[in-house]
């Protein structure tokens, strides 16, 4: 199942650069990690901002949940997710 997320990160002000730089690489692995294994198969930065839009290649909402709740960022993220369909004029093979 494909689903659009759309994350933007919320990090406070008071939080130390230290912290905020661990919490990043920690991030960064794990993001890395479900994309070399096809679960997280685009991820595109939202131009001037701190969010990204992702596509989600999962099981079901529930694998989509495990995944979204285990990111590092995310205690400190807005999260909204968009079922996706394959459209019936799309000429790529892998949008299903
Ligand atoms: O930077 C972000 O958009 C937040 C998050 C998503 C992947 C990643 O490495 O960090």
């Amino acid at each position: 199942m494909l689903f659009q997320v759309e994350m933007t990160v919320k990090l406070p002000p008071t939080m130390p650069a230290d912290e905020a730089a661990a919490i990043k690489a920690r991030e960064k692995e794990y993001a890395q990690e479900l994309q070399r294994q096809g679960k997280w198969r685009h991820l595109w930065r939202v131009a001037g901002s701190y969010a990204n839009v992702s596509i989600f290649d999962v099981r079901d909402n529930a694998e989509l949940q495990e995944l979204v709740a285990g990111l590092p960022l995310f205690p400190w993220m807005e999260i909204s997710v968009k079922p996706l369909c394959r459209h019936p004029s799309s000429i790529r093979d892998d949008d299903s």
